[in-house]
């Protein structure tokens, strides 16, 4: 396993984490701005989260991989669409508090972030926000952040999360998401008004950006084309943001081609709802897992608590 940086342009690096196998190896590429990882691949090279071909470069947020929200998630607040987490250069944290030895990983880099003077002039909050990227035997990617109070003056804070993970799919028209049926969901597109899912594994016709309340640990996005299944894992995430955008708002973006809605989908482990406080001296701690698995999924034929429950 190696770890280097591959670049460094401007002040922006970018990290690649591989690991050698037989055949061929996988890459993870992670960028310092935004604390982002934008690539994950399988063992074939096949890019396995989304980027737009029209992503732009720094200050502007990038869309694509996974952004961090962070302290405020959507617009649920005074502070920049998402908090300002996903536009600041993060730092390499080269010392951090130990997590508990998990022998399925086998690769990982530790990022830092701090606020700056002028981040606490908008949100006067002083925290030191901890990423740990991971990368299993397997493929698997996590994300573990650890985010503390450090203020001085006696002030707990409450912020808003969320891991915004833009997947990469083969045509949205034929991917299932299995594990939120039933679940109550706030719609960002009624005003926040709650509704309840149907019964049945969500498909997707046109625009969606719902935010789904104490939905499960574990989240499928079946992706009938590729035969891929992703599975996705979350700890100490309550909700889970589900978004997208579609063709009027996909044209309406500027850093997001007009088609590109048909080969992505956010699934978002989130915290929205109930905003997470802390008080000097506290930390949280909120994990995301991702692992890609074949998937032999024809209409009609998946068990969807096979996917879920192995
Ligand atoms: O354009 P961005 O600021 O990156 O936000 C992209 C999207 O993020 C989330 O999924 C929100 O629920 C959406 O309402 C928002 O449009």
């Amino acid at each position: 396993f190696f770890l280097f940086l591959k670049s460094k342009i401007r002040g922006y690096c970018w990290i690649h984490i591989s690991r050698r196998a037989p055949v061929s190896c996988r890459i993870r590429t992670i960028r310092l701005f935004g604390g982002q990882v934008t690539s994950w691949k399988n063992d074939h090279g096949e890019e396995l989260l989304f980027v737009s071909s029209k992503a732009i470069k720094p200050p502007k947020p990038f869309r694509g991989g996974i952004p961090i929200c962070f302290p405020q998630f959507g617009t649920q607040g005074n502070l920049e669409q998402h908090g300002f987490a996903r536009n600041r250069l993060w730092a390499i944290d080269d010392n951090p508090p130990p997590l508990p030895v998990n022998p399925a990983i086998k690769a990982f880099v530790d990022l830092i972030l701090k606020p700056s003077e002028d981040d606490l002039k908008m949100w006067p909050h002083s925290f030191e926000f901890r990423l740990r990227i991971a990368l299993g035997a397997g493929g698997d990617l996590s994300l573990t952040s650890r985010i503390r109070n450090t203020n001085t003056d006696g002030r707990p804070f409450s912020y808003t999360f969320a891991f915004h993970t833009y997947f990469s799919v083969s045509d949205i028209s034929e991917v299932r998401v299995e594990g939120l049926e039933t679940m109550d969901y706030l719609d960002n597109m009624k005003g926040k008004e709650r509704f309840t899912e149907q019964g049945d594994a969500i498909v997707f016709e046109s625009e969606v950006d719902k935010v789904y309340l104490a939905a499960p640990s574990k989240v499928a996005i079946i992706d009938h084309d590729m035969r891929r299944t992703f599975v996705v894992t979350k700890e100490g995430l309550p909700d889970a943001v589900v978004w997208n955008p579609w063709d009027k708002k996909a044209k309406a973006m500027q850093d997001f081609g007009d088609s590109e809605y048909k080969h992505m989908l956010c699934v978002e482990p989130a915290a929205v709802e109930k905003p997470i406080t802390l008080k000097p001296g506290e930390e949280w701690k909120g994990r995301l897992g991702l692992s890609a698995v074949p998937s032999s999924y024809c209409s009609g034929q998946l068990d969807p608590l096979k996917v879920l429950h192995g």
